[in-house]
């Protein structure tokens, strides 16, 4: 059964092909702020996005049709919880209104819908960006005016969590795990026998990270916000893209500023043993969520490649649990094992409600 598995990102389209379990072509295009700079909104990419996988899908020989169907990375539609979901009309305009935010993955459904309704093909997303699966206690504040998001990289998360728990001899809801997801951006989630009670990550909280500021000071930021230094534009910059590390070091490439760091550069130093305390410091903080019964405490995304980085943090907080880790990602084959327990008849799909 041949699935077609696609992830838009914010500054690339990954796609692949899958053959049941095996993925038998990975493209990963690359998109400067140049090629992307003549759309105002993520929806207004669909167009370029989809013809660049639908041509270099024929040139590598895969006809539209041959798919059974096309599963793309779901991303900020009303809260849901975790699975595989079947795309439909209501979800799209959702992801089209951007009625939980603007995210490139929010893409992914639209494209997969309408290259599936044009093959006669199902598609379906998988753990979107938008899982909530929240504790209430999580979700307050401090101010009534605010409520905490769901906002992880859900699809990884659960993808890592059930690979460690299938090597532990279980399942994925036997146990409690901390997963740091650590790439451009950062989420740090407690999972409890299977669901993500609380965590950070997105815009709001957490560490900083190559390209995010993470949770800041409340009161000095309203001084900034307010400053007339800044538009609204640039703050929201500072916080999502331009801030983290590359707002200290100008440069989001975590492999850059361990050079810089090893190199003697003393600022890229700080930065660098600040980074893993804030990770450090944010695992601890869901050891507590979990009440201290944490079986394993999970690196993965790009920045868990780092040996460095994974014993800096490790030393501060090994004491909590077994540390696994699991770099990179693992978020093509997750959505092409999303669709294939659907197609198997392992699991019903959700109707987007
Ligand atoms: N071997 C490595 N050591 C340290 N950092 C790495 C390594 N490989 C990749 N990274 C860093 O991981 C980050 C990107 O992570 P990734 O999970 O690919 O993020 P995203 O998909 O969110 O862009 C970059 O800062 C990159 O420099
Ligand atoms: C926090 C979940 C979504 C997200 O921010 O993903 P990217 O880091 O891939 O932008």
């Amino acid at each position: 059964m041949k699935i077609l598995v696609i992830n838009p990102g914010g500054s690339s389209t990954k796609f692949s092909v899958f053959e049941d379990r095996q993925e038998i072509l990975k493209r990963n295009i690359k998109h400067t702020g140049e090629d992307l700079q003549p759309f105002p909104t993520v929806f207004d990419e669909y167009e370029y996005r989809t013809g660049i996988i639908t041509k270099m899908l024929e040139e590598a020989g895969h006809s539209l049709d041959s798919f059974a169907c096309v599963v793309g990375r779901g991303g900020l539609m009303r809260p849901v919880p975790g699975g595989t979901y079947r795309v439909n009309d209501r979800m799209v305009e959702d992801l089209k209104n951007a009625v939980n935010g603007e995210h490139a993955s929010n893409l992914g459904a639209v494209i997969a819908r309408n290259i599936g309704d044009a093959i006669g093909a199902p598609s379906f997303v998988v753990d979107p960006v938008a899982v909530d699966e929240m504790q209430d206690v999580a979700r307050i504040t401090g101010i009534s005016d605010l409520e905490k998001k769901s906002w992880f990289h859900a699809l990884n998360h659960k993808a890592v969590a059930r690979k460690t728990a299938e090597k532990m001899g279980g399942r994925y809801e036997d146990f409690n795990f901390i997963v740091a997801h650590l790439g451009s951006g950062i989420s740090i989630v407690a999972h409890e026998k299977g669901r993500m009670i609380d965590g950070s990550g997105g815009r709001t909280d957490g560490p900083f990270s190559p390209e995010r500021s993470g949770g800041l000071l409340t009161y000095q930021l309203i001084e900034l916000c307010y400053s007339g230094r800044y538009s609204r534009e640039e703050m929201v910059r500072k916080v999502s893209s331009c801030g983290g590390m590359y707002d200290y070091l100008g440069t989001k490439d975590m492999v850059e500023v361990e050079e810089m760091a090893e190199s003697g550069d003393e600022k890229a130093g700080l930065i660098f043993r600040a980074f893993t305390y804030q990770v450090a410091k944010e695992i601890a903080l869901y050891g507590a969520s979990l009440r201290g019964k944490v079986d394993r405490i999970i690196f993965t995304g790009g920045i868990a490649y780092s040996q460095k980085v994974v014993s800096e943090v490790s030393d501060r907080i090994s004491y909590l649990a077994p540390i696994e880790v699991v770099p990179g990602e693992m978020e093509m084959e997750a959505l092409a094992l999303g669709a294939l327990r659907v197609l198997n008849h392992e699991e019903e799909a959700k109707e987007y409600l």
